[in-house]
């Protein structure tokens, strides 16, 4: 039936999860899933292809909201979550928590802490990165640099005109992704560095002098420099060689891996952080329709704990690059294991403390991560001006803002 204080029906005994699969996952999902039906044979997941990315996937439960079966579980990236709080589509999962006795305390603090807003968690971690800089071994060897990544992007741009020179051209020392691949993610660490920031909570600071002095910096490092590109399939640059360096996320590792294999040797490294955090959390975590059964909540929850649950969460962690969710899970003498053999996947987790939570203009207005993203490659692509492409930003987030955010805020 539909509406009133039980919500829309649905079979309380199926479970509908909603996913983009993030970092290609899409068979370990379904692995975690077949774990699940081997110890509650009374339930059944179904996963859905809910799209090729997080954008997708909130774009088909906007959809869903204004009139349509609505999924029990759905992966909602840092970006989506809260609008769906804000608009009580997602369910505040505290009462449930406490209800199934969920461990709460051992999951990664930073991780849970992300979803908190008005006094209640709205989602659980999932698939959660950082990103990473990777960088060809053997470009770095030809240029005669430290087999390491740059401690401060100031020394790094010290270094691309040597790296251009041992690379050559067509190629570039340097790849960033596109709007599509998050630049406005990759992007935000590396402006911290220079002291600036998209906003400070909900004020926005592009038009702050240390943000423009980012910009100008990746304007110049790709139209003056030129040693540095956006590119649009930076995983598949970076492992074939046409990028020499990249900064990617964490979920990323296993299809670099993949990409590079029998190519080329690359190293992984933190972010510079030369004066504090110079890097950001991401990923996506687990949520609850809000208007779904009291029954399919409580069994949505028993799902989104159980893959999240140490000895799932490693799993999935070693097989994506993605961080495990759960302290435990990291202690765990076979993740440490792991994390010694593979140091690839080690860095995300060793530089989570060096992690700052992200600017509430990327992560809270709705649309803004692409909205920064396409400003940043117009900077990138185009050479625009960067104090021009970063007020048409502030005017497009500054009205998100004052009409979609700001009278919805608790007072
Ligand atoms: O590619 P992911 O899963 O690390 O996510 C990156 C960003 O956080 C997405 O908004």
């Amino acid at each position: 039936g539909m509406g009133g204080s039980t919500g829309v029906g649905g079979d309380p005994n199926t479970i509908i999860f909603w996913s983009n699969h993030p970092g290609t996952s899409k068979n370990q999902e379904t692995e975690l899933i077949n774990r699940f039906h081997a110890q509650h044979p009374d339930l059944t997941v179904k996963l859905v292809d809910a799209g090729r990315n997080y954008e997708e996937v909130a774009q088909k439960f906007n959809a869903a909201l204004t009139g349509g079966a609505l999924p029990d579980v759905v992966v909602l990236s840092d970006v989506w979550w809260f609008n769906y709080a804000l608009n009580k589509a997602i369910e505040p999962l505290d009462e449930h928590i406490a209800a199934a006795a969920v461990p709460l305390a051992d999951y990664v603090d930073s991780f849970v802490d992300d979803y908190r807003f008005a006094g209640k968690l709205w989602a659980l971690p999932y698939a959660r990165s950082t990103q990473i800089f990777c960088y060809n071994r053997g470009l770095w060897a030809r240029a005669g640099l430290p087999d390491r990544g740059p401690r401060s992007w100031r020394e790094f741009d010290e270094w691309g005109p040597e790296l251009q020179r041992a690379i050559g051209a067509g190629k570039w020392a340097h790849g960033w992704g596109d709007a599509k691949n998050y630049l406005a993610w990759t992007f935000q660490g590396p402006n911290w560095t220079f002291g600036g920031a998209y906003s400070d909570r909900w004020t926005l600071k592009f038009s702050d002098p240390r943000t423009v002095e980012a910009g100008n910096f990746l304007r110049d490092m790709i139209n003056r420099k030129r040693y540095a590109a956006i590119r649009p399939q930076l995983a598949v640059d970076f492992g074939t060689g046409v990028v020499g360096s990249a900064i990617t996320s964490t979920g990323d590792i296993k299809g670099i891996v993949a990409n590079a294999a029998g190519k080329l040797d690359f190293a992984t490294a933190f972010l510079p952080h030369p004066n504090g955090p110079g890097c950001t959390t991401g990923g996506a975590g687990l949520a609850i329709p809000s208007r779904i059964s009291d029954q399919r909540k409580a069994n949505a929850l028993r799902f989104v704990e159980f893959i999240t649950n140490p000895v799932n969460t490693a799993y999935f962690s070693q097989a994506t690059g993605y961080i495990p969710v759960r302290k435990s899970a990291v202690r765990d003498p076979s993740e440490q294991q792991f994390l010694a053999a593979n140091r690839n996947f080690a860095t995300a987790v060793d530089q989570l403390p060096l992690t700052r939570s992200q600017d509430y203009a990327r992560v809270f207005l709705p649309g803004a991560d692409q909205i920064i993203g396409t400003g940043l490659e117009q900077i990138g692509l185009q050479n625009r001006d960067v104090t021009s492409a970063f007020a048409d930003i502030t005017d497009r987030l500054q009205t998100i803002y004052d009409r979609q955010i700001e009278p919805k805020l608790p007072r």
